[in-house]
Order: structure tokens, then sequence, then C-alpha cells
């Protein structure tokens, strides 16, 4: 079902053999019908009692529940084994109770570095990723055989499947959910989007659905965004703040999920955790993002736009490193509380948070092309333009003490060392892949 499995999933053709020219006889024809239809029976009837056969012996009477197959027949499969395998845990170094994570979007830019993470340290992760092609399929591929590398098998699958969802958990027992799928990009949601509503609502909704009924429940950590602040002016942004004017479809789908994630703590008692990413970048990241599309287009020598604001200034992003946000995630996992509920339903009240994990210094757009063209050692071709009514913001800007105080949250990465980090990552990935 997968980019792991390799059995082709369409038939091959086959050419139809020839007739001779005796056979088209109608004497013949005759007396090949009638040996035909005498050997028909005997084989379809042998035929009919081996199916019969084989149902009695391979059906034990038990073996449905809910209209799926149990894992008890399930178990020895390549897939299953693919699956428990992953999700093995050890010894933790931290002396930390290692956790059983399913991380969504595992082929994503976070995704990868949160799951490698909590690989490296004794957790047992499986990744979950549809593979969609939002962006450059075959760096997804590449994040995925990384990932192997480490011992963390990614599912080709959506979470808009609940089938499947369903027989992940009931494979393993996930202790925690990392959700980091969705649709991703703000301007991009001018052109798609239905994509939005599909992966930020409709997929959340279902992904609960299945982590409410499932015994036990896990705890959630799932991406909000700093998009959420919409059009605030009041910096730095605050949890307490007031997200209800978003300024793109992506942000209203996030602060849809806001709700969504509100809903299922309160009826069923699922311990869920936000997260209010700001500008994450770092190797491994989107080519959507600027800083990215960017470092593209500077290395070819193709001209780069940088909005302005209104009143003259580069628009401007609190950039955050990857590795900061990563930590800030296995935080938000280790400090989660257990989900109260059992069977889809309440048992007691859940805990319920939200945290922003920024850098809190904002950069201009304008210095991050400067920091790009030091470390890539080549000069921009630079056009300066009003920032246009796209969805984007013009400034981001994290209050961290929340996440600070309940997380032990400390970004250490500023913008010139993070993006040194990715200049180098970005140079090798491409040579690599120009010479294969
Ligand atoms: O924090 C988030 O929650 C979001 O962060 C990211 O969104 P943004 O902060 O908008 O990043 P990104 O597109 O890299 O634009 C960066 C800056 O470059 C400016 N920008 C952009 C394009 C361009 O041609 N010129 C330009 O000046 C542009 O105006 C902006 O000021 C994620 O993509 C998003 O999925 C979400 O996670």
């Amino acid at each position: 079902m997968s980019l792991i499995d390799t059995t082709p999933s369409t038939p091959g053709k086959f050419k139809s053999e020839k007739c001779t020219p005796y056979s088209a006889h109608p004497f013949y024809r005759n007396l090949r019908f009638q040996s035909s239809l005498l050997k028909l029976t005997v084989w379809s009837s042998s035929f009919l009692g081996l199916i019969l056969l084989f149902f009695l012996i391979s059906s034990p009477p038990s073996s449905h529940h809910h209209g799926r197959r149990s894992t008890e027949i399930d178990v020895g499969t390549k897939w299953e084994t693919k699956v428990r395998t992953s999700a093995e845990t050890r010894a933790r170094a931290d002396g930390g109770k290692p956790l059983r994570v399913l991380v969504t979007g595992a082929a994503g830019f976070v995704g990868t570095h949160v799951a490698l993470a909590l690989k490296l340290r004794g957790d047992g992760v499986v990744g979950l990723d549809s593979f969609n092609h939002y962006y450059d399929p075959e760096l997804k591929i590449a994040r995925q055989k990384f990932l192997a590398n480490a011992g963390v098998c990614v599912i080709e699958g959506d979470i808009n499947d609940e089938k499947l969802l369903k027989r992940l958990f009931d494979v393993v027992h996930f202790t925690h959910v990392v959700h980091l799928a969705a649709q991703a990009g703000v301007r991009y949601a001018m052109e798609n989007p239905g994509s939005y509503v599909k992966s930020n609502v409709a997929g959340f909704v279902n992904l609960l659905e299945v982590c409410k009924s499932a015994d036990p429940q896990p705890a959630i950590v799932w991406a909000s965004s700093s998009s959420v602040y919409g059009t605030n002016t009041k910096v730095p942004f605050s949890e307490k703040d007031r997200t209800d004017h978003p300024a793109s479809l992506y942000a209203a789908t996030k602060k849809a999920g806001e709700a969504i994630a509100h809903t299922y703590n309160h009826i069923y008692g699922l311990s869920i955790t936000g997260l209010r990413f700001f500008t994450v970048y770092g190797p491994w990241g989107r080519p959507d993002m600027a800083y990215f599309f960017f470092t593209k287009d500077i290395l070819k020598g193709k001209e780069i736009t940088i909005y302005e604001t209104s009143r003259g200034e580069s628009v401007a992003r609190d950039f955050t490193y990857i590795d900061d946000v990563v930590k800030g995630c296995l935080a938000a996992l280790d400090t989660a509380n257990k989900s109260t509920g059992s069977g889809g339903k309440k048992r007691g009240p859940a805990q319920l948070r939200i945290f922003n994990l920024g850098n809190t210094k904002p950069v201009p757009v304008s210095r991050l092309v400067s920091i790009l063209e030091e470390h890539l050692k080549v000069n921009a071709r630079k056009k300066v333009l009003p920032l246009p009514s796209n969805g984007d913001v013009e400034f981001t800007h994290a209050n961290i003490s929340l996440a600070q105080t309940e997380l032990g949250y400390r970004p250490t990465i500023d913008l010139e060392t993070g993006m040194k980090q990715f200049v180098w990552w970005y140079l090798n990935y491409y040579d690599r892949s120009r010479k294969n």
C-alpha cells in the first residue's frame, strides 16, 4: 500500500494467443466444446471444494471486530511487523519512560526532525504521511529513507483514512500522537482552499475521532500556527491575545483546529497541546518557504521579491530554528498528562494547552536575504514590492514566557547560525541529488 510496498497495483497486459486454422472448423469446435464442458465441471467442483475447505480452516469464529480485521489475524504480516518494529522502545538515556508515538506528517519538515529526535532518545515511533505533491515528493521520499536508516518506518497514508488509522491503533497502543500532517503555506490557500479544509479541518477531526475511541486514549500534541494572531498589532504575541481575525484561510483552518481541539478535550477527555510554530526553518526544510526558494533563486541568478509594508519597511518574521522547535515538541510530549477518557467517554477533566514556539527576535526579510547572500557568497538580484493582499501578515513576534515556564523552552539559535546550517545542508543535498 505504500512506497515501501513494491508490488504493482495494476495487472500487467497480456497478449491473446492466435487460433490455429483447424480449430476454427465446426466439427472440431463441437468436439472440443463437449470435452471442455466435462473438464470444466470436474475442475470447478474440485475448485469450489478447495475454497470451502480454505474458509473452514482459516476463519476463526470471532475474528471480526466492528467490520475490521482483528489484530490476531494480521500478526506476522509484513506491514504489521514493520509497524511493530518501528514502535519498539529502548531504555531512555535521560531515564524517562519511553513513549510510543504516532507522528503524522512524518515525511514533512518538522515531522522528520521530531520523529528522529524521539527515536534517538529511545521512544518507539511510527510515522504516517500522505506524500502529496504540494511540493517535491522526492524530498519527502528522501526524508523517509533518512528516517528508515534510523529505524523509523513512515507509512504512506492519509489522516482522512479512518480504517488505516484504526488499524495502526490496533497494532500499536500509542501513548502519544504528534500531529504535524497539515496543508501548510499561507499564500497557497488562495490557489487551493479545499486542500486546507481537507487536511487541517476534516483530517484533524478524523484523527481525533480515532484517538477518542482508542483504548488507551493517547495524549496529543499538534501543530497550530503563529498565523492565528492574524492582523494583531500588539507585540509580542501572547497566548492570551485575541485570535479571531485571521488574515488567510490557512490561519482560519489552524484557528478552527484550536476550537476543534477544545471540543474533543471537553467532551471526550483527550489531553491536547497545541503549539503555535513561528516560521520554522532549517535543514530538510520546505521548498515553498521564502528562505528555501530564495536560496534556490539566488544561486540561479533569478530575481527575488522582498515584500514591504505600507510604511516602507521590510516585512519581518520571528524565524525559529528547527532544533529549538523540536526541543519544544519533546518537552510538550514529556509534560503532557494522560487523556482521561476511555471507550469514547470522558472520565474526568483533561489537560488542554496552547504554547507559542517562537524565537522572540523578529528579523526583517531584507536581513534574511543579506544572511543568505553571505553564506552563499552570491549577491541576490532583488526587487522590492508592496506586500500584496495574499494572506501574509506584516510581522510576527512571539512571547514565549508561557512555554519557558511550563516546558522549559529556551530557543538558542539565531538566524545567522541557523541559516548557515540550512545552506550547508542545501548545498550538500542538491549536489548529491545532482550527482545521483
Ligand atoms: O509561522 C507560521 O505559522 C507560518 O510560517 C510560515 O509562513 P510564513 O511566515 O509566511 O513563511 P514564508 O512563506 O517563508 O514567508 C516568510 C516571509 O517572507 C515574505 N516573502 C515571501 C515570499 C516572497 O516572495 N517574498 C517575501 O518577502 C513573506 O511575506 C513573509 O514575511 C509557513 O510557511 C506557514 O506554513 C506557517 O507555518
